[in-house]
């Protein structure tokens, strides 16, 4: 019997080729980024409504709020009736409260599609922390009866200026998180401090995740991400989805430190 220490290098290759490609695309600004981004969005509903009968989206906060509202609801005949919405992260505040996710969301995009109510899957903000993260628990493992971590047909995330994502910071036990589907974080080092979001077992069951990242304030954190040597050290870095795909959608400001080969798409361009 072979142990796992003996495995022959032919069997390493193999190990890693199974695991997702990664694909960065640089555009020249989130101009020419968002119209690709709303594709790709549309591209895994239609695969997914047509495979299992919905499309299961996580959204991000921050600036992909703004980018990902304005571009979906450029799209002609946009239909979000199969759609169940998640959140990757969530702040613990009201919904009225500008820091809120789900607030942002839904006065720039939800009240503007049709998505059921019942297939957003908000937080309850009025509870207690570790309760939130219960809570959220609870309703993602009703959305997702049959798995152990939810496979989301795609995941949309972003990455702090500290290579933070979803709210997964640099040096924090969370990161080390293998059980919980959500967990709570109550010293979150960006505010509010209170904020509950999804581990890395979810995101990387993922059919798909992409993350939006632009602006030159991400330039040094995406070099370290995507060409350091710290490996896992940035959070972002940990996003290696087990069989999904993994996509980078940056913009040359953000792109500016980078040395590794990346796509220059052109106009047209489907992911
Ligand atoms: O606090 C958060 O920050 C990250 C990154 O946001 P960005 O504005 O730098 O793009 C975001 O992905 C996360 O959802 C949010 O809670």
């Amino acid at each position: 019997m072979v142990s796992a220490l003996e495995f022959p290098k032919s069997s390493v290759i193999q190990t890693y080729t199974l695991m997702a490609a990664r694909r960065v695309v640089v555009f020249p600004s989130s101009a020419e980024l968002g119209p690709v981004l709303a594709q790709l969005v549309i591209s895994r509903a239609t695969k997914a409504i047509s495979s299992h009968g919905r499309f299961t989206l996580g959204l991000s906060g921050g600036s992909l709020v703004s980018i990902l509202s304005k571009e979906l609801l450029a799209l002609p005949d946009l239909d979000c009736s199969k759609w169940v919405v998640g959140f990757c992260d969530e702040r613990l505040v009201s919904f009225d409260d500008p820091e809120s996710t789900y607030g942002l969301y839904k006065s720039q995009l939800f009240s503007k599609i049709n998505i059921p109510d019942s297939g957003i899957l908000t937080i309850n903000s009025s509870l207690p922390v570790n309760e939130c993260a219960e809570d959220y628990t609870r309703k993602l493992k009703e959305a997702f009866p049959d798995d152990d971590f939810p496979v989301f047909d795609l995941l949309l995330l972003g990455m702090g200026p500290d290579g933070h994502t979803c709210s997964l910071f640099p040096d924090h036990p969370l990161l080390e998180e293998a059980k919980k589907i959500v967990a709570p974080i109550s010293d979150s080092p960006k505010p509010p401090p209170q904020r509950v979001t999804m581990t890395f077992p979810v995101v990387n069951s993922a059919r798909c995740v992409a993350f939006v990242s632009t602006g030159g304030s991400k330039a040094t954190v995406l070099k370290g991400v995507l060409e350091g040597s710290e490996g896992p050290a940035f959070p972002a870095a940990r996003v290696v989805p087990t069989s999904g795909e993994l996509f980078w959608l940056v913009d040359d400001p953000a792109a500016a430190s980078l040395t590794i080969q990346v796509e220059r798409p052109g106009s047209g361009t489907k992911l």
